[in-house]
């Protein structure tokens, strides 16, 4: 059974509070096993992820077989039925259309003392992308990652996906094929995030690593975050659905099933003003965990962590609903756009009875790499400006030296730091002689 709790019971802050903190991923046992994996990856290299390959993912490496070669990519692809080909490529279309969007523009103005000054966007060299294969396989993901790598600009694109046992989902090659990746890496976890930050001698490091991941993948972005810059947290997957009694009960069921089949320790929660739709819904979820292929999955996530939340007006959901900071925020009521306004923190927002969030895992067009363990608090999905960075620009004429150098040679002056003081007053006294 989930948590079933209920905004009038006398114990309910110290409950909701308590679901709040749930350790699902961070815990120091998981941090501790990552910090050992990158140590050995920067020790050993390759004979590193070949052998932890071989204890997690069950495969036998060579440094030549860690990534897939042409032939293996073209033979892969050609397995691709034309009804998968035709729906990867419906996805490409619509995330590549909608990342299309997100380019920023770079500046360039001149101030009233003469001064030139702007940015200029450019984007990294090259990106690892994650693509998680433990439990299940992720073309989707692939093409999330990389589109709007592509779309940015960046020149390198190097996935690390596992295979266990060696088992390869074709669609995850085509989608790579699709969107322009240049090496397949056949390795997953820790050490796959290890080599692609720090390189091995197969592995050529790279600048920016993105996706998603279980907890082994989260907690190694955490700790090569600075030597390469990581997108965000994308941990196990979470859904909370805000209802008001007026959708299907089923379609909530199957909603919160759908993030909870992701992993053990995904989050599945439904916020309601209805105890009938509470009742309904955790019904058609025991329906639906007797048959589903993937029960015991989503089973043990609902039980564990799923929760059903019943409280009195949509404005408590809602505040309830941004302290979650919710990877996937569905809004199942009636009139959608008036709650909106008050739901400040959420990865994404689905609005309306119509809009399952798996159309956003696939096909809606927005990224389904999405900040979790409630980093949506200060982080967004990912998107094309985290495969670019801004430069900033400037440039000083005479006159706009001669009106803004004193202040910058007094301010050096206060921060005792004498060349930089100097290096404004040469250009000045040039200006006076
Ligand atoms: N937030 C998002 O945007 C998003 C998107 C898609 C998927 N997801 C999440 O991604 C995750 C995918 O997880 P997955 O497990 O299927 O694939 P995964 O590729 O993330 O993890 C598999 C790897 O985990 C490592 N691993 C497993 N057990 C280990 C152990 N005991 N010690 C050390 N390493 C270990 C292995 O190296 C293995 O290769 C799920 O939690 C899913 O919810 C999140
Ligand atoms: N829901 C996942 C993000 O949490 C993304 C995904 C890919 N495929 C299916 N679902
Ligand atoms: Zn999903």
């Amino acid at each position: 059974m989930p948590q079933i709790l209920s905004s009038t019971d006398a114990d309910f802050e110290a409950r909701f509070t308590a679901l709040l903190g749930m350790k699902r991923e961070d815990s120091p046992d998981v941090d501790a096993t990552v910090a050992a994996i990158i140590a050995d990856v920067r020790t050993r290299g390759d004979a590193a992820v070949i052998e932890l390959t071989a204890t997690f993912d069950k495969l036998e490496l060579t440094p030549e077989t860690l990534a897939f070669t042409q032939a293996e990519i073209d033979a892969y692809c050609a397995q691709v039925t034309p009804k998968d080909r035709t729906a990867l490529e419906l996805a490409a279309d619509r995330i590549r259309a909608y990342h299309d969007r997100q380019k920023p523009d770079d500046a360039r103005w001149t101030d009233d003392t003469g001064a030139e000054l702007g940015w200029r966007w450019s984007a990294v060299s090259a990106a690892g992308l994650y693509v998680p294969g433990g439990q299940a396989s992720y073309p989707s993901s692939v093409l999330m990652n990389a589109i709007p790598a592509k779309v940015a600009g960046v020149e390198r694109l190097a996935i690390a996906c596992p295979t266990p046992g060696g088992a390869v989902n074709p669609l995850v090659i085509l989608a790579a094929k699709i969107s322009g990746v240049d090496v397949i890496y056949r390795i997953g976890g820790a050490q796959a995030i290890a080599a692609l930050a720090y390189g091995t001698d197969s592995i050529a490091p790279v600048d920016k690593i993105t996706g998603p991941g279980n907890a082994y993948v989260a907690a190694a972005k955490r700790r090569v975050f600075g030597r390469v810059g990581i997108d965000m947290i994308a941990g196990p997957s979470e859904i909370l659905v805000i209802g008001d009694g007026t959708c299907d009960p089923d379609w909530i069921a199957l909603d919160l099933l759908s993030q909870a089949e992701h992993d053990q320790v995904a989050q599945s929660i439904l916020i309601t003003t209805s105890q009938a739709e509470a009742d309904a819904v955790i019904a058609a979820v025991d329906a639906h965990l007797q048959v589903l292929e993937r029960r015991e999955i989503a089973g043990a996530s609902w039980r564990d962590y799923g929760a059903v939340v019943v409280v009195e007006t949509l404005a408590q959901a809602a505040a309830l609903s941004n302290r979650v900071a919710p990877e996937h925020l569905e809004l199942c009521v009636d009139d959608p756009d008036a709650l909106l306004p008050a739901l400040r923190h959420a990865g994404a927002i689905f609005l309306g009875h119509w809009t399952p969030e798996a159309i956003g895992d696939y096909v809606g067009g927005p990224n389904h790499v999405l900040p979790t363990a409630r980093s949506a608090r200060f982080s967004s999905g990912l998107s094309v400006l985290d495969f670019m960075k801004r430069t900033t620009l400037a440039r000083m004429t005479p006159d706009a030296l001669r009106a803004i150098g004193p202040a910058a040679e007094t301010l050096a002056i206060s921060e005792s730091l004498q060349a930089h003081g100097l290096s404004v007053r040469a250009r000045l006294n040039k200006l006076n002689d």
